[in-house]
C-alpha cells in the first residue's frame, strides 16, 4: 500500500477545479494506455463539487466519455431517482451532460428496484457485477484507475463509519449499511478491501470541518476507528485538502511548498 501523499489547495472550489483537472489526465493517460478507464465515483459536496468543475473545464472533451466506466463508492438506499442518491447528484453535476456509453455507467441498486429492503442482497448483486469487471487477478473488483472518496467530519469514507461492522469486513467486497449515523441511514458501500484494490485513491477533504478527520486519519489512527486511514491506492494515495482542511495537520506532514 502506498504512503499518502498531500496536496493543499488555497480554497474548496480551486481544490475542485484542481481535482478535476487531476482527473482529466488521469482518465485521458488511462484510455491512451488501455483504450478505456474506470473511474470510482464519491457522493457528496466535495465529489459533487469536482464533477461540477470537470463539467466546465476547458479540457473536458480530452476524455473519450464512451470508453469510461463509471463506480459508486457508496450510495444512499432509496427509490430510484431520489434527489438524495449519490447518482442522482452526479447525473445533475455532470453525467447528464457529457456522451458517456449507458453501458459503462454502473450506478448501485435502488431501493425500489428488484431487491426490495434487502439492501445486502442489493450489496450481493453489486458485488457481482463488480466481479464480473475484474480481470484475472484482480480480485473480485476491476483495477480501478481511480477510486475517490469524500472524507466524513468522522473520518468516515464511502459508508465505512468509525467502529460500525462495514469498516470491519475483510472479505466482501460491498455491503449492506444499516444505522448509518449521517443520513439517511441505509446505504450500500464498497468495503476497505475493495478501495485498496485501486490503482490510484484520492481523498477529497474541503472545509474546516475537515481538518480535525484530516489530522486524525494522517496521524497513525487506525482503520476501525478512522476509516479515512486505511483507504489506501496499491500505486498511489493521494490527499486532496483545501488550506481550511489542512490547518490541523501536523507540520512534519504539510508538503514542502506550503511549508
Ligand atoms: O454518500 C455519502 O454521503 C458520501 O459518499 C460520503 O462518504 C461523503 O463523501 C462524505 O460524507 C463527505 O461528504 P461532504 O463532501 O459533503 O462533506
Amino acid at each position: 500500500m502506498s504512503a499518502p501523499q498531500l496536496v493543499v489547495h488555497r480554497d474548496k472550489e480551486l481544490m475542485a477545479q484542481a481535482a478535476a483537472a487531476r482527473l482529466i489526465t488521469r482518465i485521458v493517460d488511462a484510455q491512451a494506455a488501455r483504450g478505456s478507464a474506470s473511474v470510482v465515483l464519491t457522493g457528496g459536496r466535495n465529489g459533487n463539487g469536482l464533477l461540477a468543475a470537470l463539467g466546465s473545464a476547458p479540457a473536458r472533451d480530452a476524455v473519450d466519455w464512451s470508453r469510461l466506466d463509471l463506480w459508486w463508492g457508496d450510495e444512499r438506499y432509496l427509490p430510484d431517482g431520489d434527489p438524495e442518491r449519490n447518482v442522482t447528484q452526479a447525473r445533475e453535476a455532470l453525467l447528464d451532460r457529457v456522451p458517456l456509453d449507458p453501458a459503462r455507467v454502473h450506478a448501485m441498486p435502488a431501493s425500489d428496484g428488484p431487491y426490495g429492503d434487502d439492501v445486502e442482497a442489493a450489496a450481493a448483486a453489486y458485488a457481482e457485477e463488480l466481479a464480473a469487471a475484474a480481470g484475472p487477478g484482480d480480485g473480485g473488483v476491476p483495477a480501478f484507475d481511480v477510486l475517490m472518496l469524500g472524507v466524513g467530519p468522522d473520518t468516515h469514507v464511502a459508508s465505512l463509519f468509525p467502529e460500525l461492522p462495514a469498516v470491519h469486513e475483510t472479505e466482501r467486497t460491498v455491503v449492506g449499511v444499516r444505522g448509518a449515523p449521517k443520513p439517511p441511514p441505509v446505504r450500500i458501500s464498497l468495503t476497505l478491501p475493495a478501495i485498496r484494490a485501486a490503482r490510484e485513491v484520492w481523498l477529497l477533504a474541503a472545509g474546516e470541518d475537515k481538518a480535525k478527520a484530516a489530522a486524525i486519519a494522517l496521524s497513525g489512527a487506525g482503520e476501525l476507528q478512522a476509516p479515512a486511514a486505511g483507504a489506501r491506492g496499491r500505486s498511489r494515495t493521494l490527499w486532496l485538502l483545501d488550506s481550511a482542511a489542512a490547518s490541523e495537520l501536523p507540520r512534519s506532514l504539510y508538503p514542502p511548498a506550503t511549508a
